[in-house]
């Protein structure tokens, strides 16, 4: 699988169209091997769930209960869970092995700069910084990693891999980094050196290793306040320059402030960096389409310049207008405006409340079925969300 993404239409449906269900299904778990490296486009919105699904069952047949789907699946319950939960998915959800207080608020140096010595950890960091992806087998192990056995707080981890994926998205980045931290799961996610020798390539095995032990020996150190990774000692190995994390896009990509005055009295069509598809047929002539960051998120949640430049392109196709502004300052400019519609995505709708800059939200389409109460667990979830057995033709495709 190539982990260069360009961000167009025609990249992420040649992806698609060379994705196997079947294929993905027996080799998902290996690097190099089965992802579809779908997500940079899933994340950004150039495609959704069911355009993947549709186009894979027209070629193959497709179950609801296929690999493939249940993978969407999760994707689409963490998204059920931020909703019920809102920002509450930032914070432990419960305990995990260790009280929050056990685990240190910085990423030691050694990891950040990929020259730990441990070739499954550095491997997995100079592939995050090189191009923007990784396996999620990769994903696994350098949280485990970065949790178990550096004994740093998943939180800190989640915004650091946040920032350096194409595909950062908050709900399936939190809850996996609970999944592995044991505080949105029953137990600490632990792996070991023969794990890595059976799912990744030669350059990431790591015998002789700390991770060259057994199971036993790796969940004790979980639980062991005191158990930390030795640093390897400044200057032994070169080591990696992060990219930095930029709060705002590269001037090179054309945002302005918020202009109110090319927008007043006008109907509006928003894009966002989460909505990153087709504009809509319907849109009328003398609509404007404005392009929106805002301000007060990215302060938050920081993003590599390869992600700016993947979501800037995409989004110079769609708008000529591009704005960056704090979400008042974008809704002082959208309040003139006749209308304003949008597709609704969770990482922007909190900062652009109808109230305030008068937006219209279109719900984003889902091929799973609306679950209105709170599941805490996937399994309860895919019970209510999937409405059948059966192909995805003849249920999801349905219904969705
Ligand atoms: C620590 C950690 C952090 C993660 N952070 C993110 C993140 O920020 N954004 C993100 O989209 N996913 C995240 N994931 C989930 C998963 O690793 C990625 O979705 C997947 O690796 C993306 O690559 P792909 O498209 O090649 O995956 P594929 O295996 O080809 O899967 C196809 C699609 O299914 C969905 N999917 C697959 N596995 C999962 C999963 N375990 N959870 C949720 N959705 C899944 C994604 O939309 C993905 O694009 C994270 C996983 C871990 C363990």
């Amino acid at each position: 699988m190539s982990t260069v993404f360009e961000p167009t239409l025609s990249a992420a449906w040649a992806r698609l169209d060379a994705v196997d269900a079947e294929v993905y299904a027996r080799t998902r778990n290996h690097l190099g091997a089965g992802a579809t490296g779908l997500g940079p486009y899933l994340t950004h919105g150039l495609l959704s769930s069911a355009d993947v699904l549709a186009s894979v069952a027209s070629r193959q047949p497709l179950q609801v209960q296929d690999k493939l789907v249940f993978e969407l699946g999760w994707r689409a319950y963490y998204r059920h869970v931020w909703a019920h939960r809102g920002a509450g998915i930032g914070v432990s959800l419960h305990a995990g092995p260790l009280p929050d207080e056990a685990y240190r608020r910085a990423l030691p140096e050694d990891l950040r700069q990929g020259r730990t010595g441990v070739p499954v950890v550095d491997q997995a960091v100079r592939a995050l910084y090189e191009t923007g992806y990784l396996h999620n087998h990769a994903r696994l192990w350098l949280a485990s990693h970065v949790v178990h056995q550096c004994k740093v707080h998943w939180r800190v981890g989640a915004d650091w891999l946040y920032g350096h994926l194409l595909d950062g998205d908050l709900a399936s980045n939190f809850m996996s980094w609970q999944w592995v931290a044991g505080t949105g799961s029953h137990k600490p996610y632990v792996f070991n050196a023969e794990n890595v020798a059976r799912f990744a390539p030669e350059a990431w095995h790591s015998p002789g290793t700390l991770l060259d032990t057994d199971y036993e020996t790796l969940d004790r150190r979980a639980r062991d306040p005191a158990w930390r990774a030795p640093q390897a000692p400044p200057g032994v190995a070169p080591g990696l320059s992060e990219p930095p994390l930029c709060s705002h896009p590269p001037e090179a990509l054309g945002f302005t402030a918020p202009q109110p005055d090319l927008v007043a009295g006008r109907e509006v069509w928003l894009v966002h960096p989460w909505q990153l598809g087709t504009l809509p047929a319907d849109l009328p002539a003398d609509a404007v389409v404005v392009g929106v960051a805002v301000a007060d998120f990215h302060r938050q949640h920081p993003w590599s310049e390869r992600r700016w430049h993947f979501v800037g392109q995409r989004l110079a196709e769609l708008a000529a207008l591009r704005w960056f502004g704090s979400a008042a300052e974008l809704a002082h400019a959208l309040g003139g405006a006749r209308r304003v519609r949008c597709v609704a995505d969770p990482h922007l709708v909190p900062w652009l409340p109808e109230e305030a800059a008068g937006v219209e939200w279109a719900p984003a389409p889902s091929v799973f079925l609306t679950v209105a109460r709170r599941c805490d667990s996937f399994s309860a979830w895919w019970k209510q969300a999937v409405p059948a057995r059966g192909s995805v033709q003849d249920t999801l495709l349905q219904s969705g």
